[in-house]
């Protein structure tokens, strides 16, 4: 078992939060074991599903990238249009409408002679479309969900109520309650619960893809132990649900292949800045926001009177294809005045090297909009965050840090999805703003616990720590597959 070569097909998700990690799960499974050797099949979709350029680029530099053990492989761009109106559906059509391309290169692979056995498939939580092409193959296929456990128990935990205990998940999810959800020990408010949830469309888009999760063979999550114990420990009461590898914090610590031109001078700001005095503000890959929305923002800072560093982005003008843009001349939607009144103690800018960000000392708090990564980002630099949710499962992730585990404040949890037309547009004051700033940046409690966090999170990926051993199993579970 020890000696044979161990193949294994890496099918990402074509999205910065998706793509970066699976790439970075790849790498480490090649350190750790020099007889896994790794072919990531790359998806590329076409400009309407609205992929940000900063994807598109590290997918082309990841293409042309040479790395021991691993090799990519750029698959045929299907223009085939979005059949969804509900956007995580609509990629997920994009995503298995290159199911083709994906049997044939497999085929091929085996065809040749003396090519080393897939021992799996690894494939995003958006591309379990997949399994059905591992398993013609007989090939066992592995999830790798870049999300949490709570979030991933929680949707399997709905899929439950819906086929077995005929619940109506709609109405709930529309409703004003709480539910008990085994991953976490609060009550879950309905109003956390993701806004594709609230319709029947995007219900039966998540009910088919917490259906499609059950047959994975294992589910890799990004996470360790120590941070969502009691979500991981929960698993074990529902013996349908395949074996869960915790393997995180996987992170994209160099973050270098999405560098910006602008980014040096970022960093210069910060470097004149004094320690732990800037409050940070990213929405991750999709973030963006409306003019009114801007506006309160910009009004909310510049009263907290906090020093500040602004990643503003624009909206798409196609909603459903979430992808935003930097702006040309910030004036144009900031309120006037502003850039020059905050001169001394802000910088307003486009795509940030967030990672680069996060570890610079002059940082002292992150306005977030919950994204899986970046919140394992912020507590791998022991930054406190302040919680501002506003699209796909943020809100509950949301609801994970600030109510349930008390690692991050709130400016507002409940802010409903901004791709969601039907969604009750939110706006969240600069009163709102201003105060949750205010308590970010002065917050000693929260602080000192992200601090213990993230020195537990850096053990758990060390040598003896939780996710190390995790990976150790998964590497002997690839390899048990080809005896
Ligand atoms: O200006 C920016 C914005 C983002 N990032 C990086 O991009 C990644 C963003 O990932 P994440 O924080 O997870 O946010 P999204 O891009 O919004 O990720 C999607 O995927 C995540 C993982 O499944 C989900 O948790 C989110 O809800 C979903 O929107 C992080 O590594 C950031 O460091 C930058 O470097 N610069």
């Amino acid at each position: 078992m020890e000696n044979l070569i161990t193949e294994l097909v890496f099918i990402p998700a074509p999205g910065v939060g998706h793509i970066m990690s699976t790439i970075q799960i790849a790498k480490l499974l090649v350190t750790r074991d020099h007889h896994l050797s790794i072919t990531v099949l790359l998806i590329n979709p076409p400009p309407t599903f609205g992929s940000c350029s900063a994807v598109t680029t590290y997918i082309q530099s990841l293409a042309k990238t040479k790395m021991d053990r691993i090799s990519f492989i750029d698959l045929p761009q299907d223009k085939t249009p979005p059949v969804s109106n509900v956007p995580m559906a609509a990629l997920t059509n994009c995503i298995n409408n290159h199911c083709k391309y994906v049997r044939k290169i497999v085929a091929n692979k085996m065809s040749q002679p003396g090519s080393a056995r897939v021992a799996g498939f690894v494939v995003d939580m958006f591309c379990t479309g997949m399994i059905d092409v591992a398993n013609e193959f007989n090939i066992p296929t592995y999830v790798f969900f870049t999300s949490n456990a709570g979030f991933l128990r929680f949707k399997l935990y709905i899929q439950t109520l819906y086929d077995y205990e005929n619940q109506d998940i709609v109405v709930l999810s529309n409703s004003d309650s709480t539910i008990h959800v085994p991953s976490f020990v609060k009550p879950v408010p309905t109003k956390v619960f993701p806004s594709v949830f609230q319709t029947l469309e995007g219900l039966d888009f998540v009910l088919g893809s917490a259906r499609r999760l059950r047959k994975a063979k294992a589910i890799i999550v990004n996470t360790f132990f120590e941070l969502e114990t009691h979500a991981i420990k929960s698993f074990s009461e529902d013996f349908t649900i395949p074996m869960v590898y915790p393997v995180g914090p996987i992170l994209n610590l160099e973050g270098c292949s999405l560098k910006a031109s602008g980014n040096d001078e970022i960093i210069t700001w910060l470097d004149s800045q004094p320690l732990s005095s800037v409050v940070f503000l990213c929405f991750g890959s999709t973030g963006s926001f409306d003019e009114v929305q801007v506006k309160e923002i910009a009004n909310g800072l510049e009263r907290s009177g906090h020093r500040f560093l602004w990643s503003l982005r624009r909206p798409p003008k196609d909603k459903r294809t979430r992808a935003p843009s930097d702006y040309e001349d910030l004036g144009t939607v900031l309120p006037e005045g502003f850039l020059e009144r905050t001169a001394k103690i802000g910088k307003v800018t486009g795509w940030v090297p967030q990672v680069d960000v996060l570890a610079h000392g002059a940082v002292g708090g992150f306005v977030s909009h919950c994204g899986w990564n970046s919140l394992l980002e912020s507590l791998w630099f022991g930054v406190p965050s302040a919680a501002w949710p506003i699209d796909a499962e943020q809100q509950i992730n949301a609801f994970e840090m600030v109510v349930e585990l008390g690692l991050a404040l709130e400016i507002k949890l409940d802010h409903k999805d901004f791709c969601n037309q039907k969604a009750n547009k939110v706006v969240v004051t600069a009163e709102e703003i201003e105060n949750g700033v205010r308590r970010l940046m002065k917050d000693n409690k929260v602080r000192t616990e992200v601090k213990e966090m993230r020195e537990k999170s850096i053990a758990a990926v060390a040598e003896g720590g939780s996710s190390y051993a995790s990976v150790g199993r998964l590497i002997l579970d690839f390899k048990r597959n080809l005896l």
